[in-house]
């Protein structure tokens, strides 16, 4: 077995032992491991105040800033997993493309890529293209402890819709203009970002992640038939890519019902959900030998205590009968979410689940 994969690796033996790890395996757990995406942001008061001043993407640079990010959440909220603080397109950045997140609105690419002859501007990724996250990760896994750190990567349908669109869209329109029109160009498209995030992820591995979640948020746009036809070859690439380091790798999109069977079938441990399914049900559509991750509606935080717990006692109950299950939102934390929601939401999953 690999670094990470065993506890004769590098991982230390109480990282293997989590209940976050134990979980994705499918393994008994003392209690639901809980962790939130985009639980480092704009909901903590102490993020705001040390992003002051410093654009998105120069901040994932910046190893000690980052750290101290990712770290934030497991300080105040007592999460089962640390997420490693970067975003999506940090890669893309990282091979040269001209793009920047714009306050609010999002990546936006300078010149979409819409031709073959922009294909060219996708040259392949290597470790020191990224060695600022390596440098990252080597502080906080000594931070962290026994607390597990998640790596991700965006998914290479999601990376296109903001590459191919030049920026955030509703219908993807440009994206699936070429991925019916022109399928080649958009399998040969898909393909190339599928070496890209599966180099992304490796890197992250090997510097100390302890699982992966590869975030395929836009994917819900798609009818089934054209997800297997033109974007689980890609995804399914990215995962067979990092099989053998043996860490757990979870499979993440909002909208994705229709899709769950499927994006198991890519190739992930765990399959994430979001609120729209309730997990006894995406278990059945997923199958048996994956565990779950999710899924309450990001929004009820905003609800009384009483509901939020009402709704995440559902939504254990739920998964009562899952071999494995990590308690998540359905999708990320929105930035006006009050942080303490968040804590007594972990003191909650905690206490009502400990077996
Ligand atoms: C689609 C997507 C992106 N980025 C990401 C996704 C997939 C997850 C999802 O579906 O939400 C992934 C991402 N982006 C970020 C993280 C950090 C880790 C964490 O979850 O705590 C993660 C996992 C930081 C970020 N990435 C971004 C922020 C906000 C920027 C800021 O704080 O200044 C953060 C904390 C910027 C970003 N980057 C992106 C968007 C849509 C935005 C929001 C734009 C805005 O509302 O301002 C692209």
């Amino acid at each position: 077995m690999s670094a990470n994969g065993s506890p004769a690796g590098q991982q230390p033996t109480a990282t293997y032992d989590s209940a976050f790890l134990r979980a994705c395996r499918r393994e008994p757990v003392p209690h639901t491991p809980v962790w939130f995406m985009r639980q480092a942001g704009r909901s903590l008061p102490e993020y705001r105040k040390v992003r002051e001043g410093i654009p998105m993407l120069e901040s994932c640079m910046r190893p000690e800033l980052v750290t101290e990010i990712t770290l934030q959440p497991v300080r105040r909220h007592g999460v089962d997993a640390a997420i490693f603080f970067s975003d999506i397109v940090v890669p893309l950045k990282a091979i040269g493309i001209d793009l920047d997140i714009k306050p609010g609105v999002g990546p936006v690419v300078e010149r979409p890529i819409r031709t073959r002859e922009d294909l060219a501007a996708l040259r392949d990724l290597t470790p020191e293209d990224v060695s600022y996250v390596t440098e990252a990760i080597g502080l906080l896994t000594r931070e962290l402890g026994s607390t597990p750190l998640i790596g991700f990567a965006g998914a290479p349908f999601t990376l296109a819709s903001y590459l191919v669109e030049g920026g955030p869209s509703r219908t993807y329109e440009n994206a699936k203009a070429m991925m019916y029109g022109d399928p080649e160009l958009w399998a040969d498209l898909l393909d190339r970002l599928a070496d890209i995030t599966a180099a992304f992820l490796k890197v992250q591995i090997e510097a100390g992640a302890s699982a992966v979640q590869l975030f395929d948020s836009w994917a819900g746009a798609l009818a089934p038939a054209d997800y297997r036809r033109s974007v689980l070859p890609a995804s399914s690439k990215v995962f067979r890519a990092v099989e053998s380091y043996g860490v757990p790798r979870i499979h993440f999109g909002v909208g994705t019902g229709e899709l769950l069977g499927l994006m198991g079938e890519a190739g992930a441990d765990v399959v994430g959900v979001d609120w729209r399914v309730s997990l006894d049900e995406a278990a059945r559509r997923v199958g048996p030998g994956k565990a779950l991750q999710g899924n309450i509606d990001p929004t009820v935080l905003f609800a009384s205590k009483e509901a939020v717990e009402t709704k995440a006692r559902e939504v254990l109950d739920s998964a009562a009968h899952l071999d494995g299950h990590v308690f998540n939102l359905g999708h990320g934390v929105m930035p006006s979410t009050d942080p303490d929601a968040l804590t007594r939401l972990v003191d909650y999953v905690h206490t009502r689940s400990a077996r």
